[in-house]
């Protein structure tokens, strides 16, 4: 048991994934998991444990932000083990390579939140995904047949920026290819605890253009996105 999320110690999977949206979390429990448990809905941050394929696989809903996120990732490794940790969450693109519906695979994250500065001063950490599993959601993306790209995020703290215009150009400057809200804690939580970690993002809208995917059409762009993660993490 830990602070927010209220669950048996071995109720969760060594392998967790992680939408920011608890009902994606509700989605992809029930369309791909069988034996499926709900062991978390303390603050409607639901939490599932199920089978796919024959594999034990956790899915935890995680919040919007990086504090957010931060709470349900260091709970999850410090208090039930986890250890391969797959962010399955939906970006903004700023790529003319990255259409929307596109699955960007994050190799590493940009970040103007503060988290890091207060962990590591001027020392300017990269935070990046694990190889392996990046290489592997790679090779099944190829596989796949489906738009995709390997490439940075950024992770912004704030979606409502008065800086965006500015933060969007130096992002486009350095090769920055879309924008979410966590990935940087993901990666940079994975390396202090030691555990491996990847964020797929679906592009649900883009800044060039100010097109979204629209409600309907999100649910099957999302499931690309979660074949993959099953792939990646178990075959
Ligand atoms: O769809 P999720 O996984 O929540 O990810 C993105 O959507 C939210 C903003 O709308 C932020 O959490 C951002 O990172
Ligand atoms: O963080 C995010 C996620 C999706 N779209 C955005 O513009 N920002």
């Amino acid at each position: 048991m830990s602070i927010h999320i209220v669950a048996d110690t071995k109720s969760i999977a060594p392998t967790v994934l992680l939408p920011g949206d608890p009902l994606r979390a509700r989605h992809i429990a029930q369309t791909y998991l069988t034996d499926v448990t709900q062991y978390n809905e303390i603050r409607g941050m639901f939490g599932y444990t199920g089978y796919w394929q024959g594999h034990r696989v956790s899915v935890q809903g995680t919040g919007m932000g990086m504090p957010s996120f931060s709470i349900y990732a260091n709970e999850l490794i410090d208090s039930y083990g986890a250890k391969r940790l797959v962010r399955v969450g939906t970006c903004g693109t700023m790529s003319e390579k990255l259409k929307l519906k596109d699955i960007l695979i994050a190799q590493a994250a940009d970040c103007d939140s503060a988290m890091n500065t207060s962990r590591f001063g001027s020392y300017q950490y990269a935070p990046t995904a694990s190889f392996e599993l990046l290489h592997r959601a790679y090779e099944h993306a190829k596989a796949a047949g489906i738009g995709f790209a390997v490439g940075n995020v950024f992770t912004s703290d704030q979606f409502y920026d008065m800086h965006g215009d500015q933060k969007k150009q130096i992002a486009q400057s350095v090769g920055t290819m879309a924008i979410d809200m966590e990935t940087c804690e993901l990666y940079t939580l994975a390396h202090l605890k030691g555990v491996e970690a990847l964020t797929l993002l679906t592009v649900s809208d883009s800044l060039l253009t100010g097109e979204q995917v629209n409600p309907k059409e999100r649910q099957s762009t999302f499931n690309a996105m979660v074949d993959i993660a099953l792939l990646t993490l178990f075959s």
